[in-house]
């Protein structure tokens, strides 16, 4: 990756703002209503706040913060499930990844069935399906519980299925929301070594994580968001201990 790599991921100025549930009386109700509905009975907070950056293809970035800092909101909108109030967000090539465990999943269906809708979703053709499904399987280590609908699956195995079938789909742009959370050790360590095998393909990553080491280890470039902002952008291992050293404030 080099200054010159083609920017894959292009965020400028983008604000969300999510609606703060108050619960109102009735009394504050009625008086609102009467005044003639003036003014908004629910407050609105930022979730992202005129975040702007870049990402080149093969950059491996982190994006840090505390809890509600607005990482994974921010990753929604690279993903493209959600869309920003305010300024745009414009992706090259295929964007695929972990966001919500098993969230293009139907529970009705197979495991089988899923694969072929989920890959289809992530715009593989049938054909592909077809080619990567038994490599598909075996990496998801799913075995006779394919043909299972998938609402008997454990949380597991779910990130197992949805993780395999989003890197089989050969995406440009990989974004992984806190994926080791859910799998076992084993897993893990597999899903690892796929990620640090795609990034050497020159993919490019996107990652949420509070797992710092891990985080130091596959990302090269942190992005440390706070309150929707983005505090501080550089090499990975100086943000982690930037992150680290207001940690113990
Ligand atoms: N759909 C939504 N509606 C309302 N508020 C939301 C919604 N999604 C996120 N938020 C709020 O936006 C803020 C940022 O959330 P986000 O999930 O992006 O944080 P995060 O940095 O990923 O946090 P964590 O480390 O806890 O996963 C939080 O205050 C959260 O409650």
């Amino acid at each position: 990756m080099s200054e010159l790599s083609p920017i894959t991921v292009e965020i400028k100025g983008i604000s969300k703002q999510f609606v703060l549930r108050h619960t109102r009386s009735i009394k504050e109700a009625l008086i609102w209503f009467l005044k003639g509905r003036k003014g908004d009975l629910s407050a609105k907070f930022h979730a992202l706040q005129d975040v702007s950056l870049d990402i080149r293809q093969g950059e491996t970035v982190a994006l840090l913060g505390f809890n509600g800092s607005g990482k994974s909101t921010l990753l929604k909108h690279i993903s493209g499930v959600m869309t920003p109030d305010e300024g745009t967000v414009r992706t090259r090539g295929r964007v695929a990844g972990l966001i919500e465990v098993g969230a293009g999943f139907h529970p009705d269906l197979s495991g089988r069935d899923n694969v072929y809708l989920n890959a289809a979703i992530l715009g593989m053709s049938e054909t592909q399906i077809k080619e990567r499904f038994d490599s598909i399987v075996e990496f998801a280590e799913i075995g006779e519980f394919i043909d299972t609908e998938v609402r008997f699956y454990s949380s597991g195995m779910y990130l197992r299925l949805a993780f395999s079938v989003a890197v089989h789909s050969d995406p440009e742009v990989f974004l992984v929301d806190e994926i080791l959370a859910v799998g076992d050790e084993p897993f893990q360590r597999k899903c690892l070594e796929k990620i640090q095998e795609l990034s050497d393909a020159g993919q490019t990553l996107v990652v949420v994580s509070h797992d710092l080491d891990l985080v130091q280890r596959v990302c090269s470039r942190g992005i440390l968001l706070e309150h929707g902002r983005v505090l501080k952008d550089g090499p990975s291992h100086e943000v982690v201990e930037f992150l680290r050293s207001r940690s113990k404030r």
